[in-house]
């Protein structure tokens, strides 16, 4: 428990951590990378390069500092954390390595004077709660995964059933476990956590799951990223019959309890998770508006499998809109997303639930766009890939 006084100390170095907290965490990866080259497979090295994994992190610690008097207002951070978490396989053990270098890199970055032992003091004690919060939710999560009906803890063994090409970039794998037993269900929206082991070392990934699946295999469709260590991996090297490692399904962008018209509203690969969330989601009668939006038709995965569904299913309306099309390429709008084709497109009545994913400008102009249409801002969901980050900036 913290003393008074160490909070005051915490929320005193909330304006200093504001200023300073990507230098802040920045420094604190160079410490941890440094001292602890084994935790590299834990963290994406592209969101590293970027930087928004330092960004992610300076955002949760001033979270956490802000709300260190009424830790349980947090909302939805600490959940988030916890699936990334377990979808990456984060263990006990990792606690003190990141905690050490954490509090380090405030000393360092803050001065002596600034961070005195007070101070460092106040955060050991506030890390510590922190860490404890999350190693026993991470805990829970990881125990329930096991006991349930084709769970599993840690890694299980997944062999590649079939291998698709969805578009230029995007290619799907359909996963079935090597020992033959039952799946662990996820809700769409899900992502799945994979490990694997390259020439250059470990890595792990998040996937969203693609399908909501026959009940014997998953699947993931995976775009290749210029430069992606794992993704090239996967289109060039992995071949049907080979063994993939798997950490069990997690994540909470999946769809809330309702019977409100859906509108989902993605762009390039951030398709995946809609299209298992359209297969929940159509069952229940309830409308759908499905818009997609991407470059050309080349690189727009699930077009004839969208379409077929909104052919079956009367309720689910498709729209597509293609930025760069070539010729000959046929969409519903050419450019961006606007304002003008949303209102188009989305229902009269704007009392809608709306999930959006892609690529972060694109999500940014959607929460806005929405937001100007009037659909109640709590009814609005989105997700990062990678660490989390804000639209609102
Ligand atoms: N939620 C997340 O965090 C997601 C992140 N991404 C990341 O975004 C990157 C690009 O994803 P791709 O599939 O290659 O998408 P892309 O680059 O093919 O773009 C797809 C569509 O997004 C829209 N878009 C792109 N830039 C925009 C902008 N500035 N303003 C408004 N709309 C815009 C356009 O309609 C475009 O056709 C990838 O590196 C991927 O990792 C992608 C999907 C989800």
């Amino acid at each position: 428990m913290l003393s008074a006084e160490q909070r005051t100390l915490i929320k005193a170095t909330v304006p200093l951590l504001e200023s300073g907290g990507e230098a802040l965490t920045r420094h604190f990866y160079q410490l941890l990378f440094s001292e602890h080259p084994e935790v590299h497979a834990l963290f994406n090295q592209a969101h590293q390069a970027s930087g928004n994994q330092a960004k992610a992190l300076a955002n949760a610690v001033l979270m956490y500092a802000r709300h260190i008097d009424r830790l349980n207002e947090l909302g939805p951070l600490v959940g988030q954390i916890v699936n990334k978490h377990v979808s990456l396989q984060i263990l006990p053990e990792h606690y003190p390595l990141v905690g050490g270098c954490l509090l380090r890199a405030i000393r360092e970055v803050l001065g002596a004077e600034l961070a005195n032992d007070a101070v460092i003091a106040a955060w050991a004690a506030a890390y510590g709660q922190l860490a404890g919060l999350l190693i026993g939710a991470e805990e829970e999560v990881y125990a329930r995964n096991e006991q349930l009906d084709g769970g599993w803890r840690g890694i299980r063994e997944f062999r590649v059933a079939r291998k698709v090409a969805e578009s230029e970039e995007i290619v799907s794998f359909y996963l079935a476990p090597v020992d033959g037993g039952a799946l662990l269900e996820f809700a769409p929206g899900q992502y799945i956590g994979l490990r694997v082991v390259l020439p250059s070392g470990e890595e792990r990934r998040n996937y969203s799951l693609s399908a909501r699946g026959d009940g014997r295999h998953y699947r993931i469709s995976v775009k290749r990223e210029h430069g992606g260590r794992v993704s090239n991996h996967l289109h060039d090297q992995v071949q049907v019959g080979d063994v993939l490692e798997l950490y069990p399904p997690a994540g909470d962008f999946v769809l809330r309890s309702s019977q409100k018209p859906l509108a989902l509203i993605t762009a390039g690969v951030g398709i995946t998770p809609a299209l298992a969330m359209l297969e929940q989601a159509r069952d229940s009668g309830r409308p759908i508006h499905f818009i997609h939006c991407a470059r050309h038709a080349g690189v727009h995965a699930f077009r004839d499998w969208t379409e077929a569904q909104s052919a079956a299913y009367p309720q689910v309306r498709h729209y597509f809109c293609y930025s760069e099309p070539r010729d000959g390429d046929e969409a519903h709008a050419e450019g961006f997303l606007s304002p003008e084709l949303l209102d188009r497109w989305l229902p009269a009545n704007r009392d809608l639930d709306a999930y959006f994913l892609g690529p972060q400008p694109f999500m940014a102009q959607v929460k806005r766009q929405l937001r100007a249409l009037g659909v109640p801002q709590e009814q609005c969901h989105y997700e990062f890939f990678g660490p989390a980050g804000s639209l609102d900036a």
